[in-house]
C-alpha cells in the first residue's frame, strides 16, 4: 500500500532545468545524461524513488533569508518579520524527475551563533549544500567560505553538490546587483558551487533554484546507482567467467540495450 500523497503537479520535472550563469554552474549540459534519460526510462535506477530521501542543508549567515526562501517553495509564503531558526528544521519536498519519484529533505539551520553548534550536528550526510548569503551585504559573503567548510567536515567533498544562493535581490538596485553578482561568480567558482540569485518576497528564481537542485541532485543519485551496479555486475562476470565460459555468455546478454 503506498501512503504517500500522490506527487503535486507542479513538481514534475521532465527536462533538466537550466542554470542561471554558464561560468559558475556544476555543469552546462543541456539535458540529463544519457544514461540517466535510460535507466529511468528502464525504470532502472535502484533505490533512488523507492526509499532513497536526499538530504540537503543549507547554511549561512543569521537573516541572510534562509528560511523564508524554505517557506517560499514549500509553502509559497513570505514573512517580513525576522524569527530566528532556533537550532534547525526541516521541510520534505516530492518531486517526480523523468516519470521517477525522488524525495528531498531540505534543512534548514541557524545561522546566529549561538545554536550554531546544535545546527551542525545535522550536517552530516548531505547530498547537496546550499550556503546563503545577502546580496546586500557584502561581509555575508565573505562568511560562505566558513559555512562551507564547517558544513564539508561533516560530509565527502568528493560527492556533495554545491550551490551558492544570494538572497533579497529585490532590495538592489541592478547596478548594485552587478557588482556584487561579480564577487559572488568569483566565490562560487572558487567553490566550484553553482550560482543563483534569488528573491524570497518577489518569488523571482526560487522555483526554477530547488527545481535545478532537485534536478542535479537526481542525476548524481542515479548516476552512483548504475555505478554500483556496473560494479557488481563486472564484479559477478569475473566470478562466473573463471568458472563455466558459457556463463559469461548469458551474463552479457543480460546486459541493457539503450545505455552506452
Ligand atoms: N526584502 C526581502 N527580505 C527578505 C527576503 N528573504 C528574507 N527576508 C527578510 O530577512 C529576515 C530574515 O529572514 P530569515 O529567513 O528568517 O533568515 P534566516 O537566514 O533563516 O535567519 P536565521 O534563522 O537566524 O539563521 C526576515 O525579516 C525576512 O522577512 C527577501 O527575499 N527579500
Ligand atoms: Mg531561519
Amino acid at each position: 500500500m503506498n501512503i504517500l500523497a500522490p506527487v503535486r503537479r507542479d513538481r514534475v520535472l521532465a527536462e533538466l532545468p537550466q542554470c542561471l550563469r554558464k561560468e559558475a554552474a556544476l555543469h552546462g549540459h543541456k539535458d540529463f545524461h544519457p544514461r540517466v534519460t535510460c535507466a529511468c526510462q528502464e525504470h532502472r535506477t535502484g533505490t533512488v524513488g523507492r526509499f532513497k530521501i536526499s538530504k540537503v542543508i543549507v547554511v549561512g549567515d543569521l537573516s541572510v533569508g534562509k528560511t523564508c526562501l524554505i517557506n517560499r517553495f514549500c509553502k509559497d509564503t513570505f514573512d517580513k518579520n525576522y524569527k530566528a531558526t532556533i537550532g534547525v528544521d526541516f521541510e520534505m519536498e516530492r518531486f517526480e524527475v523523468l516519470g521517477i519519484p525522488f524525495s528531498l529533505q531540505l534543512w534548514d539551520t541557524a545561522g546566529q551563533e549561538r545554536f550554531k553548534c546544535i545546527a551542525s550536528t545535522y550536517y552530516r550526510g548531505a547530498q547537496a549544500i546550499i550556503i546563503v548569503f545577502n546580496l546586500n551585504d557584502v561581509a555575508s559573503l565573505e562568511h560562505t567560505k566558513q559555512w562551507l567548510a564547517d558544513a564539508l567536515k561533516e560530509n565527502d567533498p568528493s560527492s556533495v553538490l554545491l550551490f551558492l544562493v544570494g538572497s533579497k535581490k529585490d532590495l538592489s538596485t541592478p547596478a548594485q546587483y552587478a557588482l556584487m553578482e561579480k564577487d559572488a561568480l568569483q566565490v562560487a567558482q572558487e567553490m566550484k558551487a553553482e550560482y543563483w540569485a534569488v528573491s524570497s518576497l518577489t518569488g523571482e528564481n526560487v522555483r526554477e533554484f530547488f527545481f535545478r537542485v532537485a534536478a542535479l541532485t537526481f542525476e548524481a543519485n542515479v548516476l552512483a546507482e548504475l555505478e554500483k551496479s556496473g560494479a557488481r555486475r563486472i564484479g559477478d562476470v569475473v566470478r562466473i567467467n573463471s568458472d563455466d565460459s558459457n556463463l559469461y555468455l548469458t551474463a552479457s546478454k543480460k546486459k541493457p540495450t539503450c545505455c552506452p
